[in-house]
């Protein structure tokens, strides 16, 4: 084996003639890694071969990172030998770190993470790493297991410069730190927020981000799609090593990653002072730490093989396509794969999670901010938003707490908080051993975090309707679960939208929308085996993709439907009633249910909305934003309306009578009596529901104007262009 030493001495050929590829012992988002040997030389080296047509970045940006990569000459970070295009895609030469990734070592033989002292060793020589970077005005944007190569030696180096940025570029590359670039898991909640820009800081908390991934096997939230890792990474308090559950790492370990995950990004320390912290003054040589962990494990080749088997075979046992883009998608996103970006379809698959209350059940599971952890034990568990973050406290350490955090049950009760607890249905449904959610607001001391706006009843008014819909409705799972779907939706726009106030002024925004878009096969880096499924789902995003393409920035792409959405609301497959008596009226314009016109501010106009070139602005993900919620809380709305009906003729039809009344000494089974009763109470419920479809009819209207505010700003944004364009004409 060379040692990466002597690799420098050589020139190696921009000639693809002069490379044998070996065995394939890497798959990323956009490239795959050869073991390859440089033939005049004999020497073995790495061959990133990146598909050109995958790429996320125009050719300009590619051919500079490779450049970069060229330039780079510091024993921790590797280094591209020469790079060349070969057809549709470019060779990068490297040298071969035959060990593999990290990522790749846990998965093969450390599932649960490395020792402390291996982790010292490897996040000390990644922080020279960036150190280096850092010093030379890059920011690497994408530091995760995935990325730190070992070789035999125990050289360790972090690798792919995919989405590094440079501080110093202007124009273009300069936006790019404005976009939305980088693993989400990993991502610091400055980047994934809208328009707040970001710089190197955003390292450190990947580096944070990292130290938890090796000390556990895999990154926190790593289970959850993107949507929700995105919203916990802003909304959570940051996560970190338990003082529990992480008893065997030390304090230094602990307060080193700590300090490194702090939301504020000016909080967090530099790598120089990082670098003196007692963690890494006490960590060992890598040759002492390191080099154990692979001694008695196979060739990096046939380890990749061993994992590409094994995730094919995991993907067959899904044959069905949906479940297999379920499998592809939760593997590959489990294992690190940088590009990706959100699409309505998995929003929405996200939304019927929600159906089985998962979004408030996950909270409990181990990838829990660490203010959570010690709530473990209480079977009733809260969902606390804190609507004013910027305002979050810090803890002893300079940490950020109590953003979105579970609340200890004995906690005082004077702000307000959604619980979901479990309740037993009504035994007579056939659904009696389900137990679901019910959702009930209530006070609690973490402030008023959820606004009055979310049913527009008073507190305890909400508590006890809700309540009432899990019982008197308990037959009815669908509408619960839609009340409780629309509950969680509020929450988390509530949440997104206070996000957004915070940046209004931005003028670019991440785009949170688009085809998702994954390598076709189990594992990225985790080096498995391509699906080849006709038809699968690779092969639908990719001609999508193409076909829709209308702009690529770094590794994101604005699609055409991205623009299609907002002149088209998506007609929901919920049949719709008339909406005779709703303040909803059906749109022209739009094809959809709008608000009616007589509740627009005046000077307000539909059809100046219509016909907007969006393509430019930095108002698409905001729009996006808001028709994918009001869009479900349509939908919700509609489900609602459609709910009544069918629950007064079921409630009918059970035998000819009306769902039976407890039997009081009054009634005393008297049928005649008891039916007419039972008549009044239900259609006390059915006008309740009806009251309660208002309330949220008229939220929809609330968000259906912001977002006619939002197209009205579009339009003006729009406006100054075009007079711009005249103006320079
Ligand atoms: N020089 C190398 N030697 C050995 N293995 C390598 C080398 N470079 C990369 N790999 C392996 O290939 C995998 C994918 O490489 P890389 O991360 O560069 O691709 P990518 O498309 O940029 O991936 P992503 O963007 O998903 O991180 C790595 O995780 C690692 O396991």
């Amino acid at each position: 084996m060379t040692s990466s030493s002597s690799y420098y001495s050589r020139s190696f050929s921009a000639n693809p003639r002069d490379y044998k590829l070996l065995e394939e012992v890497g798959f990323g988002a956009s490239a795959t890694v050869y073991h390859a040997v440089h033939i005049p030389s004999n020497e073995q080296v790495a061959v990133k071969v990146l598909d050109l047509d995958r790429c996320n970045s125009n050719f300009d940006d590619i051919r500079r990172e490779a450049q970069t990569m060229s330039l780079i000459d510091h024993p921790n970070v590797v280094r591209a030998f020469c790079s060349f295009v070969v057809d549709r895609s470019l060779w990068v030469v490297m040298p071969f770190m035959d060990q593999g990734s990290c990522l790749h070592l846990m998965k093969v033989a450390y599932p649960d993470g490395f020792e402390e002292d291996a982790i010292g060793s490897v996040l000390k020589e990644t922080l020279k790493a960036l150190d280096y970077l850092h010093r030379h005005g890059h920011i690497h944007r994408d530091v995760k297991a995935g990325n730190i190569l070992l070789d035999s030696n125990g050289d360790i180096k972090l690798a792919d410069f995919g989405v590094s940025a440079c501080m110093f570029d202007a124009g273009d590359r300069q936006r790019s730190r404005n976009t939305f670039v980088g693993t989400p898991c990993w991502m610091a909640p400055e980047v994934l927020q809208p328009g707040t820009g970001y710089n190197f800081k955003a390292d450190i908390w990947s580096f944070g981000i990292t130290a938890l991934e090796l000390a556990h096997g895999h990154a926190p939230f790593s289970k959850y799609p993107p949507m929700k890792v995105l919203l916990m990474t802003i909304q959570n308090a940051p996560p970190g090593l338990d003082y529990d559950r992480d008893r065997k790492f030390s304090k230094s370990f602990k307060e080193m990653v700590a300090m490194c995950l702090v939301k504020d990004p000016t909080k967090r320390p530099t790598v120089e002072k990082l670098l003196k912290h007692s963690f890494f003054k006490q960590a060992k040589p890598p040759e002492l730490s390191v080099k154990k962990l692979f001694a008695d494990l196979p060739p990096l080749w046939n380890r990749v093989k061993a994992l590409q088997l094994k995730d094919a075979a995991q993907l067959a046992l899904k044959r069905m396509p949906s479940a297999e883009q379920e499998a592809i998608s939760q593997s590959e996103y489990k294992r690190g794969v940088s590009a990706w970006n959100f699409d309505l379809d998995d929003l929405k698959a996200q939304a019927s999670s929600v159906e089985n209350n998962d979004g408030f059940a996950e909270m409990r599971e181990e990838d829990e901010p660490k203010s959570v952890s010690e709530y473990k034990d209480t079977t009733d568990f809260q969902l606390n938003v804190d609507k004013n973050s910027e305002n979050s406290q810090e803890d002893e350490f300079g940490l950020e707490v109590g953003v979105y955090h579970h609340t200890p049950q004995s906690e005082k009760r004077n702000g307000l908080v959604a619980e979901a607890s479990p309740s037993t249905l009504d035994k007579d449904t056939g659904l009696s051993k389900t137990k679901i959610q019910s959702t009930r607001i209530r006070k609690t001391q973490s402030g008023p975090l959820v606004p009055g706006t979310v049913l527009g009843h008073s507190l305890p008014d909400r508590g006890s309707t809700f309540e009432r819909f899990s019982c008197y409705y308990g037959h009815d799972r669908f509408l619960v679960k839609i009340l409780n779907a629309f509950l969680h939706f509020r929450l988390e726009s509530e949440n997104q939208s206070s996000g957004d106030k915070s940046s209004r002024d931005s003028r670019r925004a991440p785009n949170f929308s688009g085809p998702l878009m994954l390598p076709n096969r189990a594992s990225a880096n985790s080096l498995s085996a391509p699906i080849k499924s006709s038809g699968g789902y690779r092969d639908t995003l990719d001609d999508k993709s193409k076909t829709n393409l209308v702009q690529i920035k770094g590794r994101f792409s604005v699609t055409r439907e991205n623009l299609d959405l907002v002149k088209d609301i998506p007609v929901s497959s919920v049949s719709r009633r008339s909406s005779q008596g709703s303040p909803l009226r059906k749109s022209a314009s739009v094809g959809d249910w709008m608000p009616d016109a007589k509740q627009m501010p005046v000077g307000q106009s539909s059809k100046d909305s219509a016909n907007i070139n969006v393509s430019a602005s930095p108002l698409i993900p905001h729009l996006q934003n808001l028709f994918h919620q009001t869009s479900i809380q349509q939908d919700l709305i509609m489900n609602l309306l459609n709910s009544l009906q069918p629950a007064e003729a079921v409630d009918a039809s059970q035998n000819g009578k009306l769902p039976p009344l407890p039997r009081t000494p009054e009634n005393n089974g008297n049928i005649e009596t008891t039916a007419s009763e039972r008549e009044q109470l239900l259609l006390l419920k059915v006008s309740e529901l009806q009251a309660r479809m208002m309330n949220l009819t008229d939220e929809l209207n609330s968000e259906r104007l912001k977002y006619q505010q939002l197209q009205q700003q579009l339009n003006a944004l729009y406006s100054q262009e075009q007079n711009g364009k005249r103006g320079v004409a």
